[in-house]
């Protein structure tokens, strides 16, 4: 069944706190320059180029500081949290206080996958807006999948029904606070928060490019391919 969709908004939610331990930079990962902009600067025009999206927020650590010295055109909330899942729920409530309801639509995506495009924002929104439960893009898995046992190969498994879980992640406002409140502080994405409410989230396929700046290697990769974008 579909649900009515006239009346609905959509928002983004950028969890933006983490200290960024696997980049080894000296600071947040997400405020390193990449092609000429600190990291998040790239995420954040992604989703300035998508007209229908009726704000954005971006969650950051208490005493951070960077979006009052940039000014940059969105709303910053210092309410991040210990873990991603607390950071994104601790935004969520913030939403709800500027004025969201809960019926509308959130985008929770990292400030980390920084080669987001409008696109793939569009395509996403396009795939969810009239389903039940929402979804997430998702790349599916292309290489041969093989389980580990002290350092050997366990087992390889079946890759066919396979998908890597990206962002954003497109899903009610209301039911969102409600499943990840029940999931707890550890869960690493939303979608799986959904999924222990009973919730089957659509899988929209993302792409390779939409990768999570984690590693100290990707930053070289992210920025040839965002300067390749700039020719
Ligand atoms: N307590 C946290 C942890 C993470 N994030 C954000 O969630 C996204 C995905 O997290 P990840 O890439 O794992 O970032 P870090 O937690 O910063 O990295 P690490 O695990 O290497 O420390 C990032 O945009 C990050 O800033 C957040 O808002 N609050
Ligand atoms: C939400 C996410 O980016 C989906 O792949 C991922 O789960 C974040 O996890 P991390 O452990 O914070 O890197």
């Amino acid at each position: 069944m579909s649900v009515n969709v006239s009346n609905t908004r959509f928002f983004a939610l950028i969890p933006c706190a983490g200290n960024g331990s696997r980049a080894g930079t000296t600071g947040p990962k997400q405020y390193e320059p990449i092609a000429g902009r600190p990291m998040v600067m790239h995420t954040l025009a992604a989703f300035a180029a998508v007209k229908r999206i009726a704000r954005t927020l971006v969650v950051v650590a208490q005493g951070d500081g960077f979006f009052t010295r940039n000014f940059a055109p969105v709303t910053a909330a210092a309410c991040g949290g210990e873990t991603r899942a607390i950071s994104v729920v601790n935004g969520l409530h913030e939403l709800r206080k500027v004025g969201a309801d809960g019926r509308d639509w959130v985008l929770v995506h990292d400030a980390a996958r920084c080669l987001i495009t409008p696109q793939l924002i569009d395509g996403l929104i396009d795939a969810c807006q009239e389903d039940d439960v929402g979804g997430l893009l998702a790349q599916k898995l292309v290489d041969t999948l093989k389980t580990e046992r002290g350092g050997r190969v366990a087992e390889t498994l079946s890759r066919e029904d396979k998908w890597l879980a990206q962002t954003p992640q497109m899903f009610r406002i209301g039911r969102l606070i409600e499943a990840m409140e029940q999931a707890g502080d550890s869960v690493t994405d939303e979608a799986s928060a959904m999924e222990a409410l009973g919730q089957r989230p659509l899988l929209v396929p993302g792409g390779p490019q939409n990768f999570k700046v984690t590693y100290p290697d990707d930053f070289a990769l992210a920025e040839a391919v965002l300067k390749g974008r700039q020719r």
